[in-house]
């Protein structure tokens, strides 16, 4: 496979993904996507009230996403997107837009081979406990920390054939860049 132009840093709430895409963004100069600065404004509002997102919530922003990815990726730009991505469905959305979203029954899907975003998946992986923690600790931010729960209930950690790795939230920020870039090389 060819080395992906696209870091997709995904997990739960809390678990870094913000901190690492930014960092690792402004290592390898590729162009940083926060996917929370996309919510459109509903979303923002249920979550800041403690009400949970749904995939009807969660669909169109997420193929919002991928049509901004792929326009960069084929137009020679490197991105990095943070972005929860709980679901697989979510992370073939991503990837594929709409076209990677599940059929409503009736529906049909023209047999063309849709332009795709490749990515590199990095999961960041951790415990309730140390989680739940940071974003305790984490001021000015919209996203209730009473709302973790069901991200880690909503949460499918990603398996093969998806292109990934995990780390541990344990690790360091720079422990946790420095295997990401180490990944990249071998890619
Ligand atoms: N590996 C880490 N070690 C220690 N603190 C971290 C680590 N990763 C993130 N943090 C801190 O945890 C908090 C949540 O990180 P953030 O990037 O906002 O997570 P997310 O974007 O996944 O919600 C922030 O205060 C951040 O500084
Ligand atoms: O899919 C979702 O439910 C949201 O995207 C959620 O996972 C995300 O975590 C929030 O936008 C809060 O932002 P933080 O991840 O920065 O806490």
């Amino acid at each position: 496979m060819a080395a992906p132009g696209a870091l997709l840093v995904m997990g739960v709430s809390g678990s870094g993904k913000s901190t690492v895409g930014a960092l690792l963004a402004s290592e390898l100069g590729w162009k940083f996507y926060d996917a929370d600065d996309y919510h459109p404004k509903e979303n923002r509002m249920k979550m800041e009230k403690g009400i949970p997102l749904n995939d009807q919530d969660r669909i169109p922003w997420l193929c919002n996403l991928h049509d901004i990815l792929l326009r960069d990726v084929t137009s020679g730009q490197h991105v990095v997107l943070a972005c929860s991505a709980l679901k697989k469905t979510y992370r073939d959305i991503l990837i594929r837009g709409k076209n990677g979203a599940p059929l409503k029954s009736g529906e049909s899907r023209k047999e063309e081979k849709p332009a795709e975003v490749q990515f590199l998946v990095v999961h960041l992986s951790g415990s309730f406990e140390v989680i739940s923690g940071r974003l305790h600790q984490r001021k000015d931010h919209f996203m209730p920390p009473a709302l973790l729960q069901s991200q880690f209930d909503t949460l499918e950690p990603p398996s093969p054939p998806e292109n990934f790795i995990q780390i541990s939230v344990d690790k360091s920020l720079s422990e946790i860049v420095a295997v990401i870039m180490e990944t990249l090389k071998m890619k």
